[in-house]
């Protein structure tokens, strides 16, 4: 894509692994995270943020992202990214919610412009508009950058809000389960094109999944919460395994290797 790179940003330009020392969170007085370290989680590298039902990945996903009260520190390199004021921070990370917020009356093309802008780097209109148009482009959805955002589909609206997410050019990419709202093809190509643009510009992304299967073959690492813990943490080869089935989801499952050798979950049952 053309001025996509991170020249004439205000952007650091070195690559850095993302840290997580003793996070936790409370809501009122109940506290629903405890005690959690992560990482390093490299640049480059795409982590599965996995778990059952209310064991507090969006909630992990949000404090990294600045938009809840934390205690604990997160790192990215050598910037203590919970010290900084939230319009710094969103210079950083970029954060892609599992529930979309209602649109206002704006155009694709226009909302994704808006959010480039937001981004903290200044870029003229001309350079927002190019680089918003490729992207678009680049996710297969161009033609619906003259669409009105409240005229799109659940699918759509969730690419455009990836699009929203990636134009901004963050360093840490934070998404909240991208692929709820779409078919079979688009659940590819985004993971393709996640995991692709990760690699390419450096950096570092955490993804709540729900499919195991997507996990073990788009992630290089998984992050297992239970009950607000850490359950497990590595290499999402060496994480998603029978036990860690049976302990985080109480079900009965074997990895197997499909004809082509790729690892694929099979589940026989709840436990
Ligand atoms: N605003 C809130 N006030 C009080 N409790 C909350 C709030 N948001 C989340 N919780 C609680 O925190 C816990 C973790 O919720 P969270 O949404 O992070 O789970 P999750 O792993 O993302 O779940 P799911 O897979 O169902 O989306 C749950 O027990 C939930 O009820």
């Amino acid at each position: 894509m053309t001025g996509y790179s991170r020249a004439h940003t205000h952007m650091p330009d070195t690559l850095s692994s993302l840290r997580v020392e003793h996070l936790a969170v409370s809501f009122g007085r109940q506290e629903v995270l405890h005690d959690i370290s992560l990482g390093p989680l490299p640049a480059g590298t795409t982590t599965a943020l996995l778990g059952p039902n209310g064991s507090g990945k969006s909630t992990l996903l949000r404090a990294l992202a600045g938009l809840l009260p934390a205690r604990g520190a997160i790192w990215l390199g050598e910037h203590g990214l919970d010290r900084m004021a939230s319009r710094e921070r969103a210079r950083f990370c970029a954060y892609l919610p599992q529930t979309l917020p209602p649109t206002v009356a704006m155009e694709v093309l226009e909302a994704v412009m808006v959010a480039r802008q937001a981004g903290g780097a200044r870029v003229d209109t001309a350079t927002a508009l190019a680089e918003s148009l490729a992207l678009l482009d680049r996710l297969g959805i161009g033609e619906l950058a003259l669409r009105q955002m409240n005229a799109l589909s659940g699918g759509q609206r969730q690419l455009v809000g990836l699009a929203q997410a990636l134009v901004r050019r963050p360093q840490v990419l934070l998404l909240d389960e991208p692929l709820s709202a779409l078919d079979l093809h688009h659940q590819v190509a985004v993971m393709d094109f996640v995991q692709g643009e990760t690699r390419r510009r450096g950096l570092v992304t955490v993804i709540v999944l729900h499919d195991l299967n997507v996990a073990l073959q788009h992630a290089d690492h998984a992050v297992v919460l239970c009950e607000g813990r850490l359950l497990g943490e590595g290499p999402s080869l060496a994480i998603v395994t029978p036990d860690m089935l049976r302990k985080a989801y109480d079900v009965r499952a074997r990895i197997e290797q499909c004809s082509r050798g790729r690892p694929c979950v099979i589940v026989d049952g709840i436990v």
